[in-house]
């Protein structure tokens, strides 16, 4: 028997003990806006104090995308909710980050952007054989310096973290796997079945050893917290610029967008 709660942009479902957030904006490939932000919030708080809930599974509806990042028809220098940049999105990350139960990235399609962040920050990434994974933060005029560059290093190394960023390249979930970003890649069809195994096998374990596992993995890398929280300030100033507008702009009309004008 399920147990579900309303939300407008996410869907929430307890499946025997594994908390399911789904994100459900299909039609703009699972991008955030700043109501979806707050909904994943609550959700993953529900889920965090929710004695019935042991682990918690992060996807996205339909099957061409797990989530795309901040909603680009909704920017303008700010996104179109609260926090620094108008998301709450260093809230969310930390929510993730906090809850102390195992959260699983199932990553259903792409994984872009902030919602390849969201994928890096989950302590596990189980990802569908159709999935495509990157960063498109410097053709976008956008960058998520913290969890994204320093946290995404510390997993796939400091090459391969900067060759996501400064290529921009989309990699299949098997290239994924093969730098450590992705656990396990199966094919679509089955990716709810093994997610759900690997959320009933670790229903099985020790909630406190697992939290004391979760904060402690935590603890080495907290440092880039603080990092993440300095860069979303100068974040916030370079979506004021012209140079990051020309990036989403070009994205929205579906045009090359031209950085060179901007160097002095
Ligand atoms: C996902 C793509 C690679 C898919 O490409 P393709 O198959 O060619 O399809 P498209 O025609 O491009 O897209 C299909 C359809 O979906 C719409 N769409 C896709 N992504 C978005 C989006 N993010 N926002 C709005 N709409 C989107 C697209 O417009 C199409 O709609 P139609 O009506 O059919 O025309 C490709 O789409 C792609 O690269 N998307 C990503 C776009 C993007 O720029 N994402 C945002 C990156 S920046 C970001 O996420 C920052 C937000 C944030 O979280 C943050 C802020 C400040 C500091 C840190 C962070 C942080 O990241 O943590």
């Amino acid at each position: 028997m399920f147990a579900s709660t309303p939300y407008e942009d996410i869907i929430y479902e307890n499946r025997n003990g594994a908390a399911w957030i789904i994100i459900n904006r299909p039609k703009v490939y699972n991008a955030f806006r700043g109501k979806t932000i707050e909904e994943l919030i609550h959700a993953f708080l529900t889920a965090a104090s929710d004695k019935e809930v042991g682990v918690v599974v992060l996807t996205g509806a339909g099957d061409k995308a797990f989530c795309t990042g901040g909603d680009q028809s909704n920017h303008d220098g700010d996104y179109d909710g609260r926090g620094v940049v108008g998301l709450p999105i260093d809230e969310l990350q930390s929510a993730i980050r906090d809850i102390p139960k195992p959260v699983i990235a199932a990553v259903n399609g792409f994984a872009i952007g902030g919602g390849n962040v969201l994928a890096t920050i989950c302590d596990l990434t189980i990802a569908a054989d159709t999935a495509q994974m990157g960063q498109v933060g410097p053709k976008v005029g956008s960058v998520d310096a913290g969890w994204g560059t320093a946290y995404l290093a510390r997993i796939v190394g400091e090459k391969k973290a900067r060759e996501i960023w400064y290529m921009c390249k989309r990699y299949t979930a098997q290239e994924m796997a093969d730098m450590g970003l992705v656990n396990k890649v199966v094919p679509a069809a089955e990716l709810e079945a093994e997610v759900t195994s690997w959320c009933e096998t670790m229903l099985q374990h020790s909630p406190t050893a697992m939290a004391l596992a979760k904060r402690s993995f935590n603890c080495d890398t907290e440092s880039i917290r603080g990092t993440s929280m300095m860069a979303l300030n100068a974040v916030k100033m370079y979506y004021d610029t012209a140079e990051s507008k020309e990036g989403v702009n070009a994205f929205n009309e579906k045009r090359k967008p031209d950085f060179r004008k901007f160097i002095d």
